[in-house]
């Protein structure tokens, strides 16, 4: 395996060079636990951890490594670490944390495409298709759509889904896949060596069944035996990031149950983008789309040019957005106003002793 097996280019090298981290070893994040990470390198793997320095001075979730950072780190033990610097991040794909409305958390780095995948049987959902091509939208990720599990329906009813995707999202490649008899031929013409395909999809729609396919390993616990891992401890030598036999890196991330947006850039309209060409011809320039008099968009959904699912989904998204960028608002108010408090209690108690 070389660094370049595990995605290393001449971007990176050139930082390396440039901010003089030549004397340090680099590897990229596979795993993360509560602030230990497991950073791999074309020969070794290493448990490590941030250098006090970096921690004392982080001021946020993207000043800590995640899965798919490449860091330059100095080894310090048989297979100990400590990590000084990451690297610059080509794209960093992110959700919405669970049940806080204005935290992210970030699902994985320097990715190059979002595997989206869903069954074909129950988990199949165009309203949440659409949510993770937001999602990678966002982070200028190129989404594929996976349908996994094709072995449980039959010819018409794998067209009637494929028909219902393609009236709703029109320009992103769609594969469809199952571990048998149709396999994964389809999803292992497209990997790239050095390339990162991150997957995305709900828990169960088999993911690790996939990245066990492709490895030819039994790198993931798959849904059968992985109850039991899910109840116990972590196991320290589970791996999110995985570099294949044949060229490419497959990032899995366990059990997502929301998929809420965080979208600080366009990824929404891009998501959307026949929403969006519409509302040029919209009478106000701040219209809403949602009750306006001369709204271009109302009227296509009116005339069946937009998809009427596709447009209540928008609209649902285009509130989530709002609430997470206001919560997000208010937290960095309070914080200022804390730090703020602090201040001043610190010098009263200064003024004091003199
Ligand atoms: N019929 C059928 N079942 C499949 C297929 N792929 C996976 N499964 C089954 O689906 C279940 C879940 O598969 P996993 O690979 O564990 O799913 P996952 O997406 O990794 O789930 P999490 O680890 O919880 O995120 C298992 O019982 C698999 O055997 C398929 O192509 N067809
Ligand atoms: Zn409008």
């Amino acid at each position: 395996m070389t660094y370049e097996d595990l995605g290393y280019n001449s971007t990176l090298d050139q930082y390396r060079n440039e901010q003089g981290l030549n004397t340090l070893e680099v590897g990229r994040v596979i795993s993360e636990h509560k602030e230990r990470y497991i950073v791999k390198t074309p020969t070794h793997e290493f448990d490590a951890e941030l250098i006090g320095n970096l921690r004392y001075t982080a001021e946020s979730r993207y000043d800590f490594p995640a899965v798919g950072d490449w860091v330059a780190f100095m080894q310090y033990d048989e297979s100990k670490a400590l990590i000084h610097a990451i690297f610059p991040r080509r794209s960093i794909i992110e959700r919405r944390a669970a049940g806080k409305a204005s935290k992210v958390q970030i699902i994985a780095t320097n990715v190059d495409f979002g595997l989206i995948v869903q069954a074909v049987d129950r988990d199949f959902n165009v309203n949440r298709l659409e949510r993770y091509l937001t999602i990678c939208n966002t982070a200028k990720v190129e989404p594929i759509i996976v349908l996994n599990k094709i072995d449980l329906i039959n010819k018409p009813e794998l067209s009637t889904i494929l028909n219902t995707i393609k009236q709703r999202i029109k320009e992103v490649k769609i594969i469809t896949v199952s571990n048998k008899p149709a396999g994964y031929s389809q999803l292992e013409e497209l990997i790239e060596a050095g390339k990162t395909y991150c997957l995305l999809g709900s828990s169960g729609v088999g993911k690790s069944t996939i990245i066990n396919a492709l490895s030819g390993k039994e790198e993931m616990k798959t849904g059968e035996i992985s109850s039991a891992v899910h109840k116990g401890k972590h196991t320290t030598s589970h791996r999110e990031l995985i570099s294949l036999p044949n060229g490419g890196i497959v990032i899995d991330n366990p059990g997502m149950r929301e998929v809420g947006i965080t979208d600080k850039s366009d990824g929404l309209e891009i998501t959307f983008d026949a929403i969006l060409e519409h509302s040029q011809n919209c009478k106000y320039q701040n219209c809403t789309h949602t009750h306006e008099k001369g709204c271009a968009v109302i009227e296509a959904v009116e005339n069946g040019e937009i998809d009427q699912k596709s447009y209540t989904n928008f609209l649902k998204m285009i509130r989530e957005k709002a609430h997470f960028e206001a919560t997000a608002l208010e937290r960095k108010k309070k914080d200022k106003d804390l730090g703020k408090m602090i201040k001043q209690v610190k010098k009263q108690k200064k003024n004091h002793k003199h």
